[in-house]
């Protein structure tokens, strides 16, 4: 990765300047409590380093998809409250994003000082599809850190965004990688050269649309392909299965019948799925094979029979990456299945296989069900990001830094 790292700024001095730092804080909420801090904690050292050097911070963040407006339940409160915690200084949470409160912040900040500015996509220019409007957004981003600012790339999670916040505002200030950026780029480029085989990949989750376009970059390049989660079944309703009111991309399902007729060889699919009567923790649900959910049903988990067929596939593998939980493992009642693949993976791990978790909810389920982060190769905080650096896809945000400076 040829850009100018965290190293590079801080040899350039940081000692009396505002540096504007994207994170990925995109955490895990129940209500406002954090379920997994872990985004927060893989922030700080780039933090501490900058903060430790002299600067004062200007972070910029995202939570959740809000829809380009103030919306208090994707508020960065809860937050800006544990990343003062980790920082142990206390950090200021303004009330918009480049309003009156950011800039007023913004202005009294001195060395050592943290202003979280609130969730970049209350601002629908951060996401726009407009590269003018996008510009215009950055420009007010950059500008909170005045002249003398700089800009650290640090939000590994979210560095396949071609957003302001990522990526516009990279081309009007000096701009480094942080940290995080920098050493889970490294990491996955061992990934991309010339993997030890068997290679597998696993993916779920429920951001189906983003990740259905991934399996045709991936799956001529890997051996195996094990598709659980949300992800599932668009492929089990392109098969003529009917899917009750399972997560579905209808729009998806000829793209998969041919991604079926081209990969079927590398592609498993669950032979059987936890189908419940709603999306609840105490839901009533029953084991169905994946050819008969019933009508008005949803599959919240893969079944004993997919987990034990996943295992043998993923614990001969020697390097395996997986995306995306099996099921909904925030409720107790649908975790068997994420805890049963990734149990395969250490195993497979445990035997000289080199391992890596990406994701968001992928890392927080690693921990949440105590599977000890020690027994995976690396765990990484982007899963979209991760999946599209695998692909050999160009990630904007880090595009935008070798173009930088
Ligand atoms: N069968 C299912 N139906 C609905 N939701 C599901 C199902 N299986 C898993 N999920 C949900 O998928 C979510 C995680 O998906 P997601 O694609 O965001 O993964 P991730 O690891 O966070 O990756 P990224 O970092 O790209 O967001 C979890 O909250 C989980 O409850
Ligand atoms: O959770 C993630 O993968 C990142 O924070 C990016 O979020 P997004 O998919 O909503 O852009």
């Amino acid at each position: 990765m040829a850009v100018s790292t965290l190293s590079d700024l801080l040899d350039a001095g940081v000692e009396g300047r505002k540096i504007l730092v994207r994170c990925d804080l995109n955490v895990p909420l129940d209500g406002t409590t954090i379920t997994d801090a872990g985004r927060i904690t893989a922030s700080l050292p780039t933090l501490n380093a900058l903060l430790d050097a002299g600067a004062a911070l200007v972070i910029t963040a995202h939570l959740g998809r809000p829809k380009g407006e103030a919306d208090p339940e994707f508020s960065l409160a809860p937050v800006a409250e544990k990343l003062g915690d980790e920082l142990g200084r206390y950090v200021q949470l303004a009330g918009d994003v480049v309003g009156p409160d950011a800039r007023e912040r913004a202005n009294g900040l001195t060395d050592g000082d943290v202003l979280l500015v609130e969730n970049v996509r209350f601002d629908p220019r951060e996401t726009s599809k407009d590269e003018s409007e996008r510009a215009a957004f950055a420009a007010e981003l950059a500008s909170l850190v005045g002249e003398d600012g700089a800009f650290v790339s640090n939000g590994f999670g979210v560095v396949h965004r071609a957003q302001a916040s990522v990526y516009d505002v990279a081309k009007l200030l000096p701009a480094y990688a942080g940290d995080l950026v920098q050493s889970e780029v490294d990491v996955l480029a061992d990934l991309t050269g010339d993997p030890k085989r068997p290679y597998a990949v696993v993916l779920g989750g429920s951001k189906v649309s983003d990740k259905l376009a991934v399996i045709e970059a991936l799956a001529p390049k890997v051996d195996t392909l094990v598709i659980g989660g949300g992800m599932c079944f668009t492929f089990l309703a392109a098969q003529g299965h009917g899917v009750g009111s399972s997560l579905l991309q209808e729009e998806m399902i000829d793209t998969c019948k041919d991604l079926l007729a081209k990969y079927g060889d590398v592609i498993t699919l669950p032979v059987d799925v936890v189908a419940a009567d709603g999306f609840a923790a105490d839901a009533p649900h029953t084991t169905v094979a994946s050819d008969a959910i019933p009508e008005g049903k949803m599959g919240l988990d893969i079944g004993p029979d997919s987990v034990a067929a996943f295992a043998e596939k993923l614990t001969s593998a020697k390097t395996v990456f997986w995306n995306g939980p099996m099921g909904v493992f925030e409720f107790e009642a649908f975790s068997a299945g994420t805890r049963g693949v990734a149990e395969a993976i250490i195993t497979a791990t445990g035997e000289g296989a080199f391992s890596v978790v990406g994701g968001g909810d992928s890392a927080a389920a690693v921990r949440t069900l105590g599977l000890g982060e020690e027994n995976f190769s690396h765990i990484s905080t982007g899963g979209g990001a991760s999946l599209e650096y695998l692909e050999g896809k160009e990630l904007p945000g880090v595009t935008a830094l070798e173009r930088g400076n």
